[in-house]
């Protein structure tokens, strides 16, 4: 059985053009130290870290000597941000999301501080990072399925009756990649098997079909900032909100609408990352329970939703989907019109720090 990690990264030498070194920051959300930086040195280093330090501000979190980084903290978000703050989640992964706005960045790449470097079957350490700008410097095949998965990489290409018209595909916006080790499960399905480990390592990457949602999840995510970054809000989760967990699935809802009407692509698969605990599923519970009925509600929403043709900009289309949200699921309950207004916050926010042109699809 193949010892797919956490891998033994000791003496792995750094890539010596590490791609997009200046274009892509890492944002980390963390409540600990970050020695867990050790193992990604040999990946990491070349790049800037944006620390998101959630919790007591007060607090020193110890980063690994020669990272370059910045770090906030709550104090740090009020500051910039002042009332706008408000919409920024406290005590919640969902804090990170602040980090993808400071950023002056084209990419993203955003992990938790318990995701290591895995190995994949040959026993080679998987250099996460890499395979997510590979990713995103590729195209997105939305709108018609390859079912030799990924058609751009070494060895594969674009099966018989696939129409050549289709074949240049779309700008990537989102990569997605997956966990070896502790799967990210819901709290119920963790409770009923504690003790299902992720063993099964999948070599495909795969575009998720327009009109199809997906569930995001937040510990091993990259991003085009330029193409989809103020849809990027991981919402109001944590301290004083009714619901927790629910930060990164409502991001990828959120963007996955808006990149079917933009054009735009979103991939899933490899690479992987070695999550290695196992947060507490009682805790989980608590912070899902309301979540786990009102997605029953919410999915059907966001297939339904249409965005209008004048929507040509990512801020218009999170504007507009604020108004469809303060319109229909402010029934479901009275935190979805605290959510819309949010992202509007979001988006001034957003404009403010990054007072650039709008973000348009046709990049
Ligand atoms: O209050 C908090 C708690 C944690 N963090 C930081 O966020 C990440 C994730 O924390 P952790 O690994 O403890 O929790 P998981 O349940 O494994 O997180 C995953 O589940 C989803 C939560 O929405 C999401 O997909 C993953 O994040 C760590 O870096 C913690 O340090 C925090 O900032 N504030
Ligand atoms: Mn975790």
């Amino acid at each position: 059985m193949a010892n797919l990690g956490p891998a033994n990264t000791a003496g792995t030498a750094v890539t010596p053009t590490p791609l997009l070194k200046d274009e892509l920051d890492i944002v980390i959300p963390t409540i600990r130290n970050l020695d867990f930086l050790e193992m990604w040195r040999p990946f990491f280093q070349p790049y800037h870290l944006i620390i998101v330090q959630d919790g007591d501000p007060t607090k020193t979190i110890k980063v690994p000597p020669g990272f370059d980084y910045e770090l906030y903290n709550r104090n740090d978000i009020n500051k910039i941000l002042g009332p706008r703050a408000s919409c920024i989640s406290f005590k919640d992964s969902a804090c990170r999301c602040f980090g993808y706005m400071v950023s002056k960045k084209k990419y993203i790449y955003t992990i938790d501080d318990d995701c290591f470097v895995a190995n994949d079957p040959s026993g080679k350490a998987i250099n996460a990072l890499e395979q997510h700008i590979k990713n995103l410097l590729c195209p997105s095949t939305p709108f018609f399925f390859n079912t030799l998965y990924e058609p751009y990489r070494e060895g594969a290409d674009f099966v018989r009756g696939y129409p050549f018209s289709l074949r240049e595909g779309v700008p990537t916006a989102v990569s997605h990649g997956l966990w070896l080790n502790i799967p990210d499960y819901d709290a119920p399905t963790q409770l009923v098997k504690p003790l299902e480990r992720n063993t099964r390592y999948v070599d495909a990457i795969l575009t998720i079909p327009k009109g199809t949602l997906f569930p995001m999840c937040g510990m091993n995510l990259a991003f085009d900032r330029d193409l989809i970054g103020p849809a990027m809000y991981f919402g109001l989760m944590g301290d004083g909100q009714p619901i927790g967990r629910y930060d990164d699935m409502w991001a990828g809802w959120c963007c996955k609408v808006i990149t079917d009407h933009l054009g735009l692509g979103i991939k899933t698969g490899l690479p992987y990352i070695y999550h290695s605990k196992a947060s507490n599923p009682f805790v989980n519970l608590r912070k899902e329970y309301k979540g786990i009925f009102w997605q029953e509600d919410i999915i059907p929403f966001f297939q339904n939703v249409v965005l209008p043709k004048e929507c040509t900009t990512v801020q218009k289309c999170y504007i507009e989907l604020s108004k469809q949200v303060k319109e229909k699921l402010s029934k479901v309950d009275p935190y979805f019109d605290k959510l819309a207004d949010a992202m509007v916050t979001w988006i001034e926010a957003w404009d403010e720090l990054n007072p650039q042109k709008p973000t348009t699809a046709k990049a």
